[in-house]
C-alpha cells in the first residue's frame, strides 16, 4: 500500500496547467488568472472629495469653531464627473460632491453638516463652524493602488470582488487558463438510469450524476457523460469517444480485483491501479491514455468516488486550471458522536457539521457507519472528517481535521 500523499504527488506530477487564453471581464467569473494583472490607472484615479461639502483652503478655516465662524466666498460648484478645476483665492470655497475632483487650490473638504444651517443655500456665501482637520475628507489619488501595481495574481479564483478591483483599475480583459473538459465514465453492468424499474440485480447509476457536479463546482466542465455496462470493447470505445474531447477522463468502478472489473483489464500496461492506505478509496488506478490525456480510475463505491474525487481529482483539475492551493484546507472539530475506524488506513469519514455555539462539532453522516456503499448519507455529509491510520476508534470529545466540502 502507498500513502495518500505518494499518490497524490504522482497526480500532481502529471498533470500540468492547460493553455491560457484572454476573456474579457465579464466573461471571466469563476476563471483561474493565468498572468498577474496590473492597474492601468491608480485607484483612486484622482484626488477626490470624501463628503458632500466644500472645497477649502485649510489654512483659512483653521481657527473656525461655533463661537468664531470663519465665512467663506462660494465661487464654484464641482459635482462628480465635473472636468472642472476653479481656482480658489484666499477666502473662497467651492461646493464639491462627493467623487468630484479636488480643485488644485483646495487641500480640505468641511461636510456641508458642518456649515450654519448644515445644509444648501443659495447664499454666495458659506459659514463653517469647525475646524477641519488639514487634508480632512480628501481621498488622495493613489491611496488604494498605483498604476503597474498588481491587482489580480496569477493562481487566483476569480470572485466578483476580484473582477470589481480590476474594472477600478482599469482593466477589460484577462488572461486565464481554459477550463478542464472532463470525460465521465461510469462502468458497471449493474448500472440503470435513477428512475428506471429496477431489475432484480440492477441499481440506479449516481456516480456520474456525483462527478458531474463535483466537477461543475470545481470550475471545470463537463465534456461527456457515458455509463457503459462491464465489457471491455464497451469500455474502449467510450475512451476513444473521451479522449478526443476531454482534458481528462474520469471512470468509476471497476478497479478492484472483481472478476468483471474491465477497467484494470482494459488499462492494464497504460494506468497503475494501486492500494492506498486510505478508507474509503483504498484501489485507485490513474496514469496517461496513449493520446495523452490522463484518466483516473475511481473505486465504484459512491462514497469512495466523492471522497477519491475531493482527495486527488480536484487537486488535479485545480492544477490544470493553474490555482495556487490545490489542496483543500482542513478545519478542527469536536466530535459529538464517534465511530470506529479500520486499522492501518486513513480515513476520510462523511461527518454532518454543526456550527451552533461558534465551534464546530461532528457526527457521522451515514447511518450505516464508514460503508463507501452509504450512498444517501452523502446528502447529510457537509465536510469529511480525517482520522488518522493508527486511530481505530473516535471518541466523542476528540477533536478531528475537517474537510469542509
Ligand atoms: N476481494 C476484494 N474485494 C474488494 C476489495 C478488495 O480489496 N478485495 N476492495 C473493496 C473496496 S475497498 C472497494 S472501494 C471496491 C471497489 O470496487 P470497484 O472499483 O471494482 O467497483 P465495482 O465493483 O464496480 O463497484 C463497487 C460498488 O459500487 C457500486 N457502483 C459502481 N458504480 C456505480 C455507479 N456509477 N453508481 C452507483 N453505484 C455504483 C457497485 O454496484 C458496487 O456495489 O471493491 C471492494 N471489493
Ligand atoms: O476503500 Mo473502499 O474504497 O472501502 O470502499
Amino acid at each position: 500500500m502507498i500513502t495518500v500523499e505518494e499518490h497524490l504527488a504522482h497526480v500532481l506530477d502529471t498533470v500540468a496547467p492547460l493553455p491560457s487564453q484572454t476573456l474579457p471581464l465579464a466573461e471571466a467569473l469563476g476563471a483561474t488568472l493565468a498572468e498577474d494583472a496590473a492597474g492601468r490607472h491608480d485607484i483612486p484615479v484622482f484626488d477626490n472629495s470624501g463628503m458632500d461639502g466644500y472645497a477649502v483652503r485649510g489654512v483659512d478655516v483653521a481657527t473656525a469653531s461655533t463661537s468664531s465662524p470663519v465665512t467663506l466666498r462660494v465661487v464654484a460648484d464641482i459635482p462628480a464627473g465635473s472636468p472642472e478645476d476653479p481656482p480658489l483665492a484666499p477666502g473662497e470655497a467651492a461646493r464639491i460632491m462627493t467623487g468630484a475632483p479636488l480643485p488644485t487650490d483646495a487641500d480640505t473638504i468641511v461636510p456641508v453638516e458642518q456649515t450654519v444651517g448644515g445644509g444648501w443655500s443659495d447664499s454666495p456665501e458659506v459659514v463653517v463652524l469647525d475646524a477641519p482637520l488639514p487634508g480632512a475628507h480628501v481621498r488622495r489619488a493613489a491611496a488604494d493602488l498605483a498604476a503597474g501595481d498588481t491587482v489580480l495574481s496569477a493562481g487566483e479564483r476569480l470572485t466578483a470582488r476580484h473582477l470589481a478591483a480590476a474594472a477600478a483599475a482599469g482593466i477589460t480583459e484577462l488572461v486565464v487558463r481554459r477550463a478542464p473538459r472532463v470525460a465521465i465514465i461510469s462502468t458497471g453492468t449493474e448500472l440503470v438510469a435513477p428512475g428506471h424499474p429496477l431489475e432484480r440485480g440492477q441499481i440506479p447509476e449516481s456516480n456520474s450524476v456525483l462527478l458531474a457536479g463535483l466537477v461543475a463546482e470545481t470550475d471545470a466542465r463537463v465534456a461527456s457523460v457515458e455509463t457503459v455496462p462491464d465489457d471491455a470493447d464497451a469500455l474502449r470505445a467510450a475512451l476513444g469517444r473521451a479522449e478526443h474531447i476531454a482534458d481528462l477522463v474520469v471512470l468509476s468502478g471497476g478497479v478492484s480485483v472483481g472478476a468483471y472489473d474491465v477497467v484494470k483489464e482494459v488499462l492494464a500496461g497504460t494506468v497503475d491501479t494501486v492500494s492506498v492506505a486510505m478508507q474509503p478509496g483504498k484501489p485507485q488506478a490513474f496514469g496517461v491514455l496513449a493520446g495523452g490525456t490522463p484518466v483516473f480510475g475511481l473505486p465504484g463505491n459512491p462514497v469512495s468516488v466523492a471522497v477519491s474525487f475531493e482527495v486527488f481529482v480536484r487537486p488535479a483539475l485545480l492544477r490544470m486550471l493553474g490555482r495556487t492551493g490545490v489542496i483543500r484546507p482542513e478545519q478542527n472539530a469536536i466530535v459529538a458522536m464517534g465511530w470506529r475506524t479500520p486499522p492501518g488506513r486513513r480515513q476520510y469519514m462523511p461527518v454532518a457539521v454543526d456550527h451552533t455555539d461558534g465551534a464546530l462539532s461532528i457526527s457521522p453522516a451515514t447511518r450505516g457507519g464508514s460503508g463507501s456503499h452509504l450512498a444517501g448519507g452523502l446528502a447529510r455529509a457537509h465536510g469529511y472528517a480525517v482520522v488518522a491510520a493508527d486511530v481505530d476508534e473516535v471518541r466523542p470529545g476528540d477533536v478531528l481535521p475537517v474537510m469542509l466540502v
